[in-house]
């Protein structure tokens, strides 16, 4: 986990030029670097810079669903390792996320393989290496006090590898309260998606959360996206309805419509 925040550390250091070498566009299928302020939440620009990585998907994969988001990713040549490493981490942490959601299928008295098969036998994954700036290194027209807008993440878990130390990452509570997750050393925080709401028919509730870098530090931060099949339709499943009173609180949603709508609706470049 420290290894992979510190080539990203790493990656974020490099000049400007060399960091846009893998920048971001529509015809990189929104895959790469992103400039402080490109991605927008709610119409606000966020304060961070980032990599964005997801599963690679051949053209026509899914016909026209995935057309704006074909291609496979692009690595920076710099810190070297970067690639096999965070390949490495990539499938470690696909294993984990995999093993979660067996937990949480026994834990609802379902069969363990209750949240694969059509719908997350073949999950789609997304990665984001990301980085908040110190406030008083933004110029001041461009800045604001919101290093990521509150939202809820698109799809089943997420795992977020923080740096220690910093209390940056808020999370709403029952109460309307933001509170901090604060780091612990070695571990993940993990915060439920849209689709495990929709699947477990709102027994699992997605955690509405945002960051906001206060500190003197520049803070890193890598979050792993665990998600459905691309193409799913996830709807209430109907081990979940039958615990929530049997009728269905949510409509049916396309995975990979969800997010499509996201990405293109994301990002000012
Ligand atoms: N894949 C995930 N979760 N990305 C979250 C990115 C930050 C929020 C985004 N601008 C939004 O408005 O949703
Ligand atoms: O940086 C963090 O701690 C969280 C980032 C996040 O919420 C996201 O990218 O979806
Ligand atoms: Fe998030």
């Amino acid at each position: 986990m420290t290894e992979v925040r510190d080539v990203t550390r790493k990656f974020f250091q490099l000049p400007r030029e060399e960091k846009l070498k893998i920048k971001m566009t529509p015809q990189s299928g929104y895959r790469g670097y992103q400039r402080v302020g490109e991605n927008v939440t709610k119409g606000k620009p966020d304060m961070h810079e980032a990599i964005d990585c997801y599963t690679p998907i051949e053209p026509g994969r899914y016909g026209d669903l995935a057309k704006p988001m074909e291609g496979s990713n692009l690595w920076p040549d710099y810190p070297s390792n970067f690639n096999a490493l965070l390949e490495n981490y990539i499938s470690l942490l696909r294993d984990l996320s995999r093993k979660i959601m067996r937990g949480i299928a026994l834990a609802l008295g379902a069969p363990l393989d209750a949240f694969e098969g059509g719908v997350a036998g073949d999950a789609f994954w997304v990665l984001r290496l990301i980085g908040y700036p110190v406030s008083d290194d933004i110029p001041q027209e461009e800045r604001t006090d919101i290093g990521c807008g509150a939202h809820t993440d698109y799809g089943l878990l997420t795992l977020v590898n923080q740096d220690d130390e910093i209390c940056a990452l808020e999370v709403r509570n029952q109460s309307g309260e933001w509170i901090y997750a604060k780091p612990v050393p070695g571990t993940f925080v993990c915060n439920i998606g849209d689709m495990l709401k929709v699947w477990s028919n709102g027994i699992y509730q997605p955690t509405l959360h945002r960051v906001v870098n206060n500190s003197p530090r520049y803070r890193v931060s890598v979050a792993f996206f665990y998600e459905s099949n691309f193409d799913a339709a996830v709807e209430p499943v109907e081990f979940c309805r039958e615990k929530t009173g049997g009728v269905a609180k949510y409509e049916k949603v396309v995975y990979g419509e969800h997010l499509v709508q996201k990405v293109l609706t994301n990002f000012v470049m």
